[in-house]
């Protein structure tokens, strides 16, 4: 609240003449909007805060979390990223929107799992599904179902991904689906992938890296499926 009652004061104060473009501004204008037709709620604006910060924040930290542990133990495919990350940006140019488009890399591991309320009575194929029922569609074991990726499903086989995802899915693309799908899928979907791509991408020009001796293997479920004790690599500078 602090950060939104400093933003409100300078726009009182006249330092500045609007709330902002960004997220919170639009909030912001929503709340005070003077014509009260899409006029939201304080607790409205503070929950779309929150859900954005817990949406963010914590998915793409796993997800780099992973890619870094991946690329930590597959030093062949570190490598084949960092020849595309050098032919796209060299060793110095910090990566911008055209470059990303042109790397490869995200597709490599997206791990999730989410949960999702139903507010009215609804069928689902052959369920009926009663209000308030509370049912988890779990994305991590449709990730790993050799149905639909093969036998080889559990080895790390970036490859699979080449040719498009209907070719890595047996022709179920829609059974790929670590943002989710339908209405609801992630709001912030290319916001991650451009970030992870840019991240890594900025590791790779700087750093190599291989896995520390004392890592602990420990996935855990929390929203996302997480290292519960962090990933430790071995770090050198290029
Ligand atoms: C690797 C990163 C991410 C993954 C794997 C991920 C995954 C997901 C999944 C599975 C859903 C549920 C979709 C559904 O209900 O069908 C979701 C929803 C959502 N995500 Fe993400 N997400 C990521 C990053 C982000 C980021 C960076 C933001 C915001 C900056 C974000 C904002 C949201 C929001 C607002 C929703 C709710 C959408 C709605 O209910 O209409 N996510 N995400």
């Amino acid at each position: 609240m602090e950060i939104v009652k400093n933003r409100e004061e300078k726009v009182i104060n006249r330092e500045v003449d609007g709330f902002g473009k960004d997220y919170l501004g639009l909030l912001l204008k929503a709340y005070r909007d003077e014509g009260q037709s899409k006029k939201i709620s304080v607790e409205q604006l503070v929950d779309e805060c929150k859900t954005l910060y817990v949406a963010g924040q914590e998915t793409v930290n796993t997800l780099l979390s992973w890619m870094i542990l991946l690329l930590s133990i597959n030093q062949d495919w570190q490598e084949k990223a960092r020849k595309e990350v050098f032919s796209v940006f060299g060793r110095d140019k910090t990566p911008d929107a055209d470059g990303i488009t042109r790397l490869k890399l995200v597709s490599i591991l997206l791990y999730s799992g989410f949960m999702r309320d139903v507010d009215k009575d609804i069928r689902l194929g052959k369920f009926d599904l009663p209000a308030s029922v509370q049912f988890h569609i779990p994305i991590m074991a449709i990730h790993h179902d050799p149905d639909i990726w093969g036998e080889d499903v559990n080895l790390f086989k970036p490859e699979r991904f080449s040719e498009g995802i209907a070719k890595a899915t047996n022709n179920n693309p829609t059974a790929f689906m670590p943002f989710g799908m339908g209405p609801h899928i992630c709001a912030g979907f290319n916001f991650a992938t451009n970030e992870a791509k840019i991240t890594i991408a900025m590791i790779l020009q700087r750093f190599t890296f291989s896995l520390s001796p004392g890592y602990v293997h420990s996935p855990f479920p929390f929203l996302a499926v997480r290292p519960e004790k962090g990933v430790q690599v071995i770090i050198n500078a290029l």
